[in-house]
């Protein structure tokens, strides 16, 4: 089932039946695993809640035998029964107070334990799929699974099911009792029942399709808001808010109207469903006081009767919202399972290759790479890297540099052929290895909630403090951060804290100093850097390439003047090969884009 496997068809209104069926196991597979942990919990649970739903519904049963026993008997002055059944209703009245109390605890335990082994799954297997996958799946959906998501399954568990569990025990041992009681009065209900199934089913295919589409309908919501925010230089700096505004707008229209509609949904309903309940009580005490009348019932039944016929529909409306909080559940169920089907596209290797100290020589043999079937970004090539070489990867927009370092961290597996760091391929390196001995510098050199040190930290958990100083001296970050209000401590996403894009390029090459790894690809920024700036971080990376293989995704003339070696991409081939001074001498690209390099300078 290729087309609903994982996250594919997520967004589609419309699935075929055996699509359905698919989504359908998936959904009650994670169900199963999520509460066979909880198996013991919620046999118990349920026997609590039958047993104190039982109790509840024996009320009108015992008072039907206070009056029809206990009265005549008084009247002899026999008060023994009537004290018997006000004893015996104080008691299961107490009882299923008691037991009910019981049985939402208990059920508000399950739930929380449902739903924090949900969240945490969630966190931590997106969190493990591949660059692939979080490249296509913007970070809107997966705020919305975790967000909007998890609330409709939240509701379902707290409210939801608590309403259907007692509603429908409610139900059944109510119509128990009353047949049990007097079966004619049971039949009287049973007719008016019919027209109400009728309704009952209007509702449902009318509700299902609206709350479908009011899911639709926020999810897109969360999207834009998350999208905005995320985007919200680039909203500023183009003053795109008046767009943005109205796409909300838009948004927020389809939103009210789809959600008016289906509200709507409910005033026809509700009021339908209390007055097919009157019909029924109407009927019944009618019925049945002819019956009285006749001497065939006594008014102790019909007063039970009457008082079960009623309590009958008191669940319905209750049971009717279900319904609609069961839909946006198994929805979201139904989303969440298709994230957790994700496999991650660079697969851990079953039996690792131990590589615990590596040389650094980098090599592609034969490698051919494509994103999607379709298009081929990295046509066959080879390549070798020495160890302790740092080469310089120069070549228009979208030649193919960032793929090619984005292979060699194994973001991404190649299509074909293999990559090797000192003759292991990476697929059979243990993920621990790889990540110690190959380290990215990614462009926005991203900083994390937290001091400084912590985030100088995350290239080496175990650091001491001055190994961060150490490091923080060797990419001569240590004055900078000195500066800062609170040294080391100061929290870097705290006003006050903020540092330039230098000054947060300078941390993240602490960071990557301190893990001191055997290769290093460093995209370097774009952005352009102030003289001094530009000093700092050009003598910061030198002390960081030292010793090391270094794959650097260039942008500066001065990055590629201290390369040992310049790659020049174009449609995803390596045209040009060569020392720095050959290829600046030669005739080729490289020379004509220094030129035009130098002459930007001037
Ligand atoms: N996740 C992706 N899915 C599909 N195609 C992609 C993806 N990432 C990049 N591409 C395509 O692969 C080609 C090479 O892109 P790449 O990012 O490697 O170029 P680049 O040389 O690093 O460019 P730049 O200097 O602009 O970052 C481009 O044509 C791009 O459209």
């Amino acid at each position: 089932m290729s087309t609903v496997t994982g996250v594919r068809g997520e967004e589609r209104d419309e699935y075929t039946k055996a699509e359905s069926r698919w989504i359908r196991r998936r959904s009650l597979r994670l169900l199963g695993s999520l509460l066979h942990p909880l198996r013991a919990q919620l046999w118990l649970t349920m026997a609590v809640v039958v047993v104190s739903t039982a109790a509840q519904v024996a009320g009108p049963a015992i008072i039907a035998y206070g009056i029809d026993q206990g009265l005549p008997a008084l009247m002899q002055q026999d008060w023994l029964p009537v004290g018997l059944a006000g004893l015996a209703y104080l008691l299961t009245g107490t009882a299923g107070a008691f037991l009910i109390a019981w049985y939402i605890r208990m059920a508000a335990r399950i739930s929380q334990a449902v739903l924090i082994d949900l969240r945490t799954r969630v966190f931590l297997h997106t969190q493990k799929l591949s660059l692939e996958f979080h490249e296509s799946y913007t970070s809107g959906r997966i705020i919305s699974r975790q967000t909007s998501d998890l609330d409709a399954i939240r509701e379902l568990m707290d409210e939801g099911i608590n309403q259907l569990v007692r509603g429908v025990l409610y139900m059944l041992f109510t119509a128990i009792a009353l047949v049990w009681l007097d079966w004619f009065s049971g039949l009287v209900l049973l007719v008016t029942l019919l027209p109400l199934a009728a309704l009952t089913r209007w509702f449902q295919v009318r509700s299902q399709k609206l709350f479908r589409r009011s899911r639709v309908a926020s999810a897109k919501l969360i999207v834009q808001f998350v999208e905005t925010m995320t985007g919200i230089r680039a909203v500023q700096a183009f003053r795109s808010e008046r767009r943005n505004e109205r796409v909300f707008g838009d948004l927020v229209d389809d939103y009210r109207d789809v959600n008016a509609r289906a509200l709507g949904l409910f005033a026809v309903y509700n009021p339908a469903l209390n007055f097919m309940g009157y019909v029924a009580v109407a009927g019944v005490l009618l019925i049945g006081g002819f019956r009285v009348a006749d001497g065939a019932l006594e008014v102790g039944v019909l007063l039970a009767a009457v008082l079960y016929t009623k309590r009958f529909f008191d669940p319905m409306e209750e049971l009717a919202m279900f319904y609609n909080s069961y839909q946006s559940a198994a929805s979201a169920l139904e989303k969440i399972s298709g994230v957790l089907e994700e496999q991650p596209s660079v697969p851990d290797p079953t039996e690792p290759v131990d590589l615990w100290t590596a040389d650094g020589r980098v090599r592609f043999e034969s490698v051919e790479f494509a994103y999607t079937p379709d298009r081929v970004v990295l046509p066959r090539f080879d390549l070798d890297v020495p160890a302790g070489q740092t080469v310089a990867l120069v070549g228009s927009t979208g030649a193919g540099k960032s793929t090619l370092a984005k292979l060699i961290s194994r973001f991404y597996d190649p299509s074909d052929g293999v990559v090797e760091l000192d003759g292991v391929d990476l697929r059979r390196m243990h993920p621990k290895d790889l990540r110690r001995a190959i380290v990215m510098v990614t462009q926005e050199a991203y900083l994390f909630s937290g001091s400084v040190a912590d985030n100088i930290a995350l290239g080496k958990p175990e650091a001491t403090f001055d190994e961060i100083v150490a490091a923080a001296k060797a990419v001569g970050a240590h004055e900078f951060i000195e500066g800062l209000p609170n040294g080391y401590d100061t929290d870097v996403n705290k006003r006050g804290g903020r540092v330039s894009a230098g000054q947060r390029q300078l941390i993240s090459f602490a960071r990557a100093f301190l893990a001191d790894p055997a290769v290093l690809i460093l995209d370097e920024a774009t952005s352009s850097l102030d003289i001094p700036s530009e000093r700092l971080v050009q003598e910061g990376l030198q002390t960081l390439l030292a010793d090391r293989t270094a794959v650097i995704i260039a942008h500066r003339l001065s990055t590629v003047a201290i390369a040992d070696r310049v790659l020049v991409m174009e449609h995803g081939r390596i045209v040009e090969d060569g020392s720095p001074a050959d290829l600046i001498g030669g005739t080729g690209r490289f020379a004509a884009l220094h030129a035009a390099w130098r002459d930007s300078l001037v």
